[in-house]
């Protein structure tokens, strides 16, 4: 299309705003608004199917005041008009009409709580097998996880066995960096004797999560029921033997990530779309900002690719902002590019100072439960914010213990399930849907420079089959 022709393009091009703070200054402001302000962490909630994560969720807003009586009303009226009356609490989170048909949660739902001191957004993970794609997409994006299991008798059991859903979920939160960790022991309420049961399932899993990685003064266990409200927000008569914390206090005692907003920019896209109101015209972009700041009147380079474009407006939490930081989730409206530029995926950066366009790098990986194991040269997916990249599993440097991450064995042959590994990935370059047509490099960063950046899953044949971190880029393009 010849973009000089676009209505869209000419009028945004008539009111391109100019930056109305110089860097140093934008950055102070930044500075104090973030030590001041409340500071926000994502938490991805996980565990079993049926674990009780809806019911959980939706007790704690309820509790919290984030969902009022008449809705809480609404959703029990609903439920029990649909024959599923234990389902109530959890209609504050699963929220499409098929999830309603079939009780099950299916997509990532966002919805903020406050404790004393986090603004904590709660990334609803389901539990069924056929969705841990979705899962994974809220992994990714997570600074802390929540897993809930079921105390009642033999539920746990049957979510901590291979084929449950328990290990794999720790395992790749793990593999994605998170280290902090809350384990609610729900359904405390059907326990035969609730203090050995608690007592059981904490040294069940303690060993489990050290070898996967965790470090148990990082991990809290709190003994809860989601439907009874018991230790969620006040200390429980019914829980006298434990004398630790509430789930609120264990939430609250979650360290935020740090907002590295003095880096250079980093917006990977979720979403592109066309404004529609008079205010928000022209090609709109969301995603979370991965590091530094975005002002009104910036010109941005849009990677991969040649274009940049101007930020015309930026909306936070429904709201017109003059500049959004690291950690924020934004909308922002361009101006000066055609949407044919701007892809799912794609990072906007300043344009001196582009993220690097990757061809080959190494990274750490936790390998899933495979059928077929992964061999040197494999062809997989690469999976990195939302963008599918063919790839190649160019070499396989050595296997790792998961604990210390020391090396068991140098160029291991194959990588087998649970195990971790050093790999070397390598972009395949060559034709995908059609003839002429190249794959672009990826936008990357190692983990220790910018964690958002560097998180990486592997799929193949629509499966994930490992997930890790990025730690040396190799070839850039
Ligand atoms: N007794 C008891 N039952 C509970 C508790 N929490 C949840 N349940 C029941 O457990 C079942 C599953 O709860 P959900 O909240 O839908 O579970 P989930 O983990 O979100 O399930 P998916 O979204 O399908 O992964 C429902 O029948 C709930 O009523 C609890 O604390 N005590």
């Amino acid at each position: 299309m010849n973009i000089s022709s676009d209505p869209d393009y000419l009028a945004a091009e008539i009111d391109i705003p100019r930056p109305s703070l110089a860097r140093e200054k934008l950055l102070e402001e930044v500075r104090r608004k973030l030590e001041t302000g409340q500071k926000g962490l994502n938490l991805v909630i996980i565990g079993h199917v049926d674990a009780g994560k809806s019911t959980l969720m939706g007790r704690l807003l309820y509790e919290l005041g984030e969902l009022d009586e008449k809705a809480r009303r609404d959703n029990e009226r609903g439920s029990e008009r649909a024959g599923k009356a234990s389902f109530k609490w959890a209609w504050a989170l699963d929220e499409s009409a098929e999830e309603r048909e079939r009780g099950v949660t299916m997509d990532i739902a966002t919805t903020h709580i406050r404790t004393p001191s986090l603004l904590i957004t709660l990334l609803d993970a389901p539990g069924h097998a056929d969705f841990v794609p979705n899962m994974i997409s809220g992994a990714s994006q997570a600074d802390a996880a929540l897993l809930v299991v079921d105390a009642s008798p033999n539920s746990f059991e049957a979510g901590f066995e291979r084929a449950g859903q328990t290990r794999e979920h720790l395992v790749l939160v793990r593999a994605l960096g998170v280290s902090q960790l809350v384990i609610a022991v729900n359904k405390i309420d059907l326990a035969i004797d609730a203090e050995s049961r608690y007592n059981e399932i904490v040294s069940t899993l303690s060993p489990f999560l050290v070898q996967s990685g965790f470090q148990l003064p990082r991990v809290a266990f709190v003994p809860l029921s989601g439907i009874e409200g018991i230790n969620l927000i006040d200390k429980s008569s019914a829980l006298p033997w434990y004398d630790g914390p509430t789930l609120l206090s264990a939430l609250d005692a979650l360290k935020p990530p740090a907002r590295p907003y003095t880096l250079p920019l980093r917006l990977p896209l979720s979403n592109v779309f066309r404004g529609q109101t008079a205010m928000a015209s022209g090609i709109g972009v969301s995603g979370r900002i991965a590091s530094g700041v975005v002002q009104v009147g910036d010109r941005l380079r849009i990677l991969p690719g040649d274009e940049s474009a101007v930020v015309r407006l930026i909306e936070q939490d429904d709201d017109s902002a003059p500049w959004a930081a690291a950690g924020s989730t934004v909308t922002l409206y361009l101006a000066g590019v055609d949407q044919i530029h701007l892809d799912i995926g794609s990072v906007l950066c300043p344009p001196d100072a582009p993220v690097p366009l990757a061809l080959a790098f190494t990274a750490q990986i936790i390998v899933f439960d495979l059928q077929l194991p992964l061999t040197q040269g494999a062809s997989v997916e690469l999976f990195h914010h939302s963008r599918d990249v063919p790839v190649t599993l160019s070499k396989l440097l050595a296997t790792l213990d998961r604990a210390t991450n020391a090396v068991v064995k140098r160029d291991p042959r194959v990588l087998t399930k649970g195990q971790s590994a050093r790999v070397q990935i390598t972009l395949r370059t060559g034709t995908i849907s059609g003839p002429g047509e190249r794959v672009a490099p990826v936008p990357l960063e190692t983990f220790t420079v910018n964690k958002d950046m560097g998180r990486i899953l592997l799929r193949r044949g629509g499966e994930t089959v490992a997930a890790g971190i990025v730690t040396e880029l190799l070839t850039l393009a």
